[in-house]
């Protein structure tokens, strides 16, 4: 079982009995505590049979205290007034029962400690380590304080216990209002997080919250009733459970907005120096009926001129590298043209792969006879140094497949070419190893020696299916971001994030700059 931390910006932990063995001293306690009582009180039959741990579960564990006094003893058949928040224990109410059990689970607690699962550590440290934010959350009013009784204090970024969430006047469980003020305290919304709970009251909080993932932790054997009571999975150890980015690419429509999360965005980039690689069309710039009709927006080309202030920028295009480096008329940036084939550093060297004139020749003889052959309106050629690409964008899409057969044809002919596909285009190109990713490989080798360093973190957004090879690279160790536009549908993308549209990419690559400019490039 995984946790994608592209997919979960929160985990939410329950304290006793997910991470700490307390649930154990808990139901002591409790049993104590109910095995008193119960002695003093008869049924029509006799004595009262002892508090058992599946009373334990049902009626008890997951509440505030009061809840769970009270509903053990109606199950019994016994009603006992609610009483007063500060009765002594010796008070035969739900708080003074409840302050009773209080002081028989510190006891315990401070005779024996409390003891950490190791898994939940262990899990606790792979959030920690790809920056998922977690919170503790607990109905007891004793949480804090037992955290205090571990070395886990540091491993939390929100503490939420029964204590607050009075003072909060959060309702009790199984409403999810702890769970979803842990959420709001952490920025999340309920779908960004996974909860992690062995209670079955709160399981069902979490489903009614609308908690992204639900995963029961069965640690005692009833992993039926927390299925049935709403979770998605079960683990009976979080050693199960990892936490990595997804191995497959996922559909767009369920990518978080980049917009929404830019500050988690800067906080994946650290501090490392940064490579900012863009695509061109789609990407920066909006698409237009022809390339050469498409302009770079003027706050796009502002936002690169800011960025290139504070960390390295590149353009990788599909295009020619004199076409997109004059389209984006920016001196300090490196360029990919002929989707990265051709590589040209900020000071104009240029980089040429080594396969480089081969094929042109089949590319010159298969452009002549699509001249010819290719007579349809809204259908048109756009010649390239290593490429060519034929453009349908005025064609209906009932006509796409009889009108760009004979590019197919073509392309079947030669050897040295293939056809490739992008938006509303066939390419065909030289038939070598390349793409976005070698080129990515390729930009990074060269901007990690002419800036001595090794140690660059990559940020790449694109829109077409020749940048997934690009985002494919950076989706392990850096950040992806997908632009999305109506012509995409259910795409899979290698991103972790999605923009809608330039300008929201414009916002978050600006917002990278702020909190790049004058530190670290
Ligand atoms: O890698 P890119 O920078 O995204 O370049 C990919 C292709 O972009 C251009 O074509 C696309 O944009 C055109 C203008 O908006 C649009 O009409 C066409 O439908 C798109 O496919 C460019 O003309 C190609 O050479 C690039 O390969």
């Amino acid at each position: 079982m995984n946790i994608d931390p592209a997919r979960y910006e929160v985990a939410l932990l329950d304290m006793d009995g997910v991470v700490t063995d307390t649930a154990r001293v808990h139901f002591a306690a409790w049993q104590r505590l109910f095995d008193e009582y119960l002695a003093t009180r008869t049924t029509s039959s006799g004595a009262h049979d002892r508090f058992t741990e599946q009373e334990y579960r049902r009626h008890v564990d997951g509440k505030r205290r009061t809840d769970g006094v009270l509903a053990l003893l109606r199950s019994r058949g016994i009603e006992i007034p609610l009483g007063y928040a500060d009765d002594g224990p010796e008070r035969n109410t739900a708080h003074g029962l409840g302050n009773r059990k209080d002081a028989y689970f510190r006891e315990l607690v401070e005779a024996n400690g409390v003891r950490v699962h190791e898994d939940a550590r262990g899990l606790l440290d792979s959030l920690r380590q790809r920056r998922t934010r977690t919170a503790l959350v607990s109905a007891s009013r004793n949480c804090e304080w037992a955290l205090r009784h571990t070395d886990l204090g540091e491993l939390f970024d929100v503490v939420l216990d029964g204590l607050r969430a009075d003072e909060l006047g959060l309702a009790g469980k199984p409403d999810p209002a702890i769970f979803l003020e842990a959420a709001r305290l952490l920025e999340a919304e309920p779908s960004e997080c996974v909860l992690l709970e062995d209670a079955e009251a709160r399981v069902r909080a979490g489903r009614a919250g609308g908690f992204g993932w639900v995963i029961g932790v069965d640690r005692t054997g009833h992993a039926e009733a927390l299925l049935s009571s709403g979770a998605d999975e079960v683990v009976t150890t979080l050693f199960d459970v990892a936490v990595q980015e997804a191995t497959e690419p996922r559909d767009i429509r369920t990518l978080p907005a980049a917009v929404s999360h830019r500050d988690r965005i800067v906080g994946r980039l650290g501090t490392a120096p940064l490579l900012v690689a863009l695509d061109f069309d789609g990407t920066l710039a909006p698409i237009a009926d022809t390339p050469s009709e498409v302009k770079l927006p003027h706050r796009g080309r502002e936002v690169l001129r800011r960025l290139a202030g504070c960390s390295t920028v590149a353009v990788i295009s599909g295009r020619d590298l004199c076409d997109v480096r004059e389209k984006v008329g920016l001196s300090e940036l490196w360029y990919g043209g002929n989707h990265g084939f051709e590589l040209a550093a900020p000071g104009g060297e240029v980089f040429v792969h080594g396969a480089g004139e081969a094929g042109v020749d089949d590319l010159d003889a298969i452009e002549a006879r699509l001249r010819n052959q290719l007579v349809t309106p809204g259908i048109f050629l756009e010649r390239k140094r290593f490429a060519l690409a034929v453009h349908y964008r005025g064609v209906a899409d009932e006509e796409v497949e009889d009108v760009t057969r004979p590019v197919y044809d073509a392309a079947a002919d030669r050897e040295t070419v293939k056809p490739t596909t992008g938006r509303r285009v066939i390419e065909i190109v030289l038939n070598v190893a390349w793409d976005k990713g070698a080129a990515l490989h390729r930009l990074l080798e060269r901007v990690r020696a002419a800036a001595n360093d090794s140690g660059f973190v990559v940020f790449y957004a694109g829109d077409d299916r020749t940048d997934e090879d690009a985002l494919r690279v950076v989706h392990d160790s850096g950040v992806g971001i997908f632009v999305r536009s109506s012509e995409h549908a259910d795409h899979l993308s290698w991103a972790h994030y999605v923009v809608d549209g330039q300008d929201e990419l414009t916002d978050v690559l600006g917002h990278i700059a702020s909190n790049r400019a004058g530190g670290i490039r």
